[in-house]
């Protein structure tokens, strides 16, 4: 296995400071030491230097629309570069906007592939369905095929070419998805494994679903995009839109021990990080080394040593 690391820095798919110092502080915590402990090879290709955007002006109710362009094309450009040098990408964010540049450069990369997205939240409205214009709450409406007909044209965005099929998607983790996007996911059929379900079924079976699920018909490299929201709120305070009621830490390694033992992961997100929103140092401490070891677990880490 080997991984190479992108930091992110990038805040503007929503309104909160502080989430683009998510990837030093992964960093800092010792993720490539830990990684390379653990017989993985690391190559950090640093952080990403986004351009100033001025008189981002909102485009309808979608704010900042011309800085999450920009930077989701600077992005897609790395994520492209660090798979032809042949590694597993592992995207440190920085707010969930950054899916677009990171699943977009993957499957630039790789073809058709299949998307894990492990979130409190569906991440699918539309510009036109968003409640809040945060585009962090965006990104697959502008990956689907099936929903090209919903997205408008924006600026910036025009690079973006939609490269996910609703078949290839499953969510897992889901607890807070607004109305539109209930409609959507019905309306594309998308597999989704709410808390209820995680709840219903148990991880092992979630995670077996999901697997059998994706590999129906064609094993296709796999994009695992892990808001650390999904995880619940008493483990990772720090995070822009906390939601009670989430994964514990074992389900929320657990999912990251099986897909790696798929070995078809070929991309890891890790986003929505953000030490602002800890009230205290452990609120952020256990926020921090909690995404660690969920991008450890992607790497082979297995609890039993
Ligand atoms: N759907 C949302 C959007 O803004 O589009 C609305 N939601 C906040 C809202 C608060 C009140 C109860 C209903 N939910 C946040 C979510 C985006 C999360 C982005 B992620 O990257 O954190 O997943
Ligand atoms: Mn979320
Ligand atoms: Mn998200």
């Amino acid at each position: 296995r080997s991984a190479g690391i992108i930091g992110a820095p990038f805040s503007k798919g929503q309104p909160r400071d502080g989430v683009d110092r998510g990837p030093d502080l992964i960093r800092a915590a010792g993720l490539l030491d830990k990684l390379q402990g653990q017989g993985c090879a690391v190559k950090d290709y640093g952080n990403l230097q986004f351009e100033e955007v001025v008189d981002d002006e909102p485009v309808g109710r979608v704010k900042r629309v011309r800085a999450v362009g920009s930077a989701n094309q600077r992005l897609s450009e790395a994520v492209q570069a660090v798979k032809r040098d042949g590694h597993t990408t592992v995207m440190l964010g920085g707010d969930h906007s950054l899916a677009i540049g990171s699943i977009h450069g993957h499957s630039m990369a790789v073809g058709e592939l299949s998307v894990v997205w492990v979130d409190a939240h569906a991440d699918i409205n539309t510009p036109l369905s968003s409640p809040t214009g945060n585009l962090h709450g965006q990104p697959m409406s502008y990956l689907l095929h099936e929903l090209q007909s919903k997205v408008p044209v924006l600026p910036n965005f025009s690079w973006i070419k939609p490269c996910v099929r609703a078949k290839d998607l499953v969510y897992i983790g889901l607890r807070d998805v607004d109305p539109e996007e209930h409609y959507i996911l019905k309306l594309l059929g998308v597999k989704v494994f709410s808390m209820s379900e995680v709840d219903q079924l148990g991880v092992s079976r979630v995670m077996e679903e999901t697997c059998d699920y994706l590999s129906d018909k064609v094993k296709k490299p796999i994009h695992l995009s892990y808001d650390i929201d999904a995880v619940d709120p008493s483990v990772t305070p720090a995070t822009g839109t906390p939601v009670p009621g989430g994964l514990t830490y074992r389900e929320a390694v657990f999912i990251t021990e099986h897909l790696s033992q798929t070995g078809l992961l070929s991309a890891v997100d890790l986003v929505e990080v953000n030490p602002l929103r800890a009230r205290t140092e452990q609120d952020l401490r256990s926020t921090v080394s909690t995404a660690v070891d969920l991008l450890l677990g992607c790497f082979g880490r297995l609890r039993q040593g």
